[in-house]
């Protein structure tokens, strides 16, 4: 097999969305409704096969509480993707992703690969952002949109296949293999609807 290195940022402006649960989830098949909200940041590694690539993720989970804000930069520079995470039953939530998506495509690596997550989409009773809206919003800006759910396990190794389709090749000490970075638009062929 060969080996793409990649490195993802996981990273959005409020606290409680679910971003450390679905770093959880897609790392350790896990869910903890009790889980204590990240300092300062905390790194995971996964590695997947894809056909016949392994997928190596190296993935900062960083804190949503507003004093640690200013580190994301640190986190997004040099990164192949970021995800942002808002949640479903937030409208602010979606709101403020904006304002990150913005400081991301002024400030972060120009191919940087960016995904949104509509996460808590078990949660349909308590929804305020229509996928609708921000599938459209994401579309608008070229970036991957999945609706996620870390509690049930919804779309969260889909959500990392796409990055990974994304993302161009790079060899095993982490150099792009030089082909061009392309987007691809199709839906996940695996992708599941939320609800
Ligand atoms: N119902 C539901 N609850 C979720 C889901 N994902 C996370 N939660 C809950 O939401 C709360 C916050 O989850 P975290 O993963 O700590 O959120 P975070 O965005 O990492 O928060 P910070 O670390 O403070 O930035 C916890 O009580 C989780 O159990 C989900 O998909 N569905």
């Amino acid at each position: 097999c060969k080996i793409n290195s990649t490195k993802t940022c996981l990273w959005m402006e409020d606290t409680g969305v679910g971003k450390s649960s679905i770093v959880w989830r897609f790392v350790e098949d896990s869910f903890d409704p009790n889980i204590n909200p990240t300092i300062g940041a905390s790194f995971m590694t996964k590695t997947v096969q894809h056909q016949s690539e392994l997928h190596k993720f190296l993935i900062w989970d960083t804190a949503g509480q507003e004093r640690f804000r200013a580190l994301a930069p640190m986190y997004y520079r040099g990164s192949a993707a970021a995800i942002i995470v808002y949640d479903i039953t937030k409208e602010e939530s979606f709101q403020t992703l904006k304002n990150w998506v913005k400081e991301l495509r002024q400030h972060g690596p120009p191919n940087i690969v960016v995904a949104i997550a509509g996460n808590k989409c078990d949660l349909t009773d308590a929804r305020e952002v229509s996928e609708r809206d921000a599938k459209d919003y994401a579309d608008s800006i070229h970036a991957i949109f999945v609706e996620t759910s870390a509690k049930n396990a919804i779309n969260i190794n889909e959500l990392f296949l796409e990055i990974s389709q994304r993302i161009p090749s790079m060899d095993s000490s982490g150099v792009s293999a030089g082909k061009g970075f392309k987007l691809r638009r199709q839906p996940s062929e695996t992708r599941r609807s939320c609800c």
